[in-house]
């Protein structure tokens, strides 16, 4: 791909995504560059360039700019698999190949760490200037669970969401993918073993782009896939979360809750020519934020039906191997996680089971639950 032109930092377009040597994931990095110069042309992408896709680049405009060739290649090579463009994984056994098959996904003391555990936070950092947001967060997600994570506004659970996706580098501590260290952020070679998909509040759809392009966009953009078998699995896929005849709609012809679907159905959709698959994780940032509680109710059991032990609309079990959900909602919190991690002051200060929630002790898990003004949360 040859060098995109820089453009100001301003810029609502701050991303430029590479197809993969792999043909599996798209590397975004967070740079300033227009999305037309995304990579060689294409027909297939003919309204890619234009200036109406906001919602999906302005979850990335925090992002920094590199300013060196260094960086500059240090960012084109940085590989995360976005809800908004990453194709997820099946996970069934029998198509897995890599190392770490099924059956290993057990402890493994010889390995010196745990191999079900898919994503280790260890003590990790996190400042913006002078606040200091993370204060040493440590938790693991383990294969097959189901992951909450819940806390007072401000106290940086989407901070770790991205730290978690290697979209952000924590200042000090350790993020280890299936027992690999990641160094900083996600890298071409570090990625493998697992997919991380990050499905954004938003949906994050490109808006000048059709339901099915959306939907199918990597697979477009990086599989040997035809056209043909592209469109029959966007319409399985869109079939699997529950949405029929929506392909040609643009985004701006869905309601909120129909767009979140169509953003999981891009999370979920992979390659389905290929051998060799990883397991995947999902990381949901408030999903069910500005929805009434019926539509949250639809997208709490999607959330469950994409998982591996649920079962989708079309009756055939989940690709995602675990998930993790940043949510303040209670029906979400009962609904769609069995494990809760609650964030306050910089660290987990607690973490149990859904159930166990409710009847805790601890003072600041108490007055969350309550609502209560009173207690050791200060706004
Ligand atoms: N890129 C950034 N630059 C500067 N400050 C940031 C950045 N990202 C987050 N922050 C700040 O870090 C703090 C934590 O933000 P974060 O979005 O992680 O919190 P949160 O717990 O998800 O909040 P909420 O529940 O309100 O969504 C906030 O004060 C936010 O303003």
């Amino acid at each position: 791909m040859s060098r995109p032109q820089k453009l100001p930092f301003q810029t609502i377009h701050p991303l430029v995504i590479r197809p993969a040597e792999d043909g599996m994931i798209a590397s975004v990095a967070s740079v300033s560059y227009t999305p037309h110069n995304i990579s060689n042309g294409d027909s297939r992408r003919r309204r890619w360039s234009s200036n109406t896709d906001s919602n999906f680049f302005q979850s990335f405009s925090t992002f920094s700019v590199p300013s060196t060739d260094d960086e500059y290649t240090a960012a084109r090579n940085r590989r995360i698999t976005c809800a908004c463009v990453a194709p997820p994984q099946d996970f069934t056994p029998a198509k897995y190949l890599g190392p770490h098959r099924t059956e290993d996904l057990a402890v493994s003391e010889e390995l010196g760490y745990e191999s079900d555990v898919l994503i280790e936070c260890r003590d990790v950092y996190k400042s913006f200037g002078e606040k200091h947001i993370l204060r040493g967060v440590s938790f693991k997600i383990r294969h097959g669970e189901a992951v909450g994570i819940i806390g007072p506004s401000g106290t940086g659970k989407s901070t770790i969401l991205k730290i978690m996706a290697g979209l952000l580098f924590p200042d000090k501590g350790e993020v280890f993918i299936r027992g690999r260290r990641r160094h900083g952020l996600i890298s071409d070679d570090e990625i493998s073993g697992l997919r991380i998909g990050l499905v954004f509040q938003s949906a994050a759809l490109f808006d000048s782009l059709t339901v099915r392009e959306n939907v199918g966009f990597l697979l477009y953009e990086n599989s040997t896939m035809s056209e043909d078998q592209i469109a029959k699995l966007v319409t399985e896929t869109l079939a699997a979360v529950g949405l029929k005849g929506v392909e040609d709609r643009l985004p701006s012809e869905l309601s909120g809750g129909m767009k979140k679907r169509v953003a999981l159905a891009r999370s979920i959709i992979f390659d389905t020519t290929k051998d060799a698959i990883e397991p995947e994780v999902l990381l949901y940032d408030e999903p069910t934020a500005g929805l009434d509680p019926i539509a949250s109710t639809v997208v709490e059991d999607l959330i469950r039906s994409v998982h591996m032990k649920g079962e989708d609309a079309l009756g055939k079990p989940g690709n995602i191997a675990s998930y993790v959900v940043v949510t303040h909602q209670h029906s979400t919190i009962k609904r769609a996680v069995d494990r809760l991690l609650f964030l306050h002051d910089g660290k987990v200060v607690w973490q149990g089971m859904t159930h166990e929630f409710s009847s805790s002790t601890n003072p600041i898990v108490q007055q969350f639950a309550s609502g209560s003004l009173d207690g050791p949360i200060q706004y």
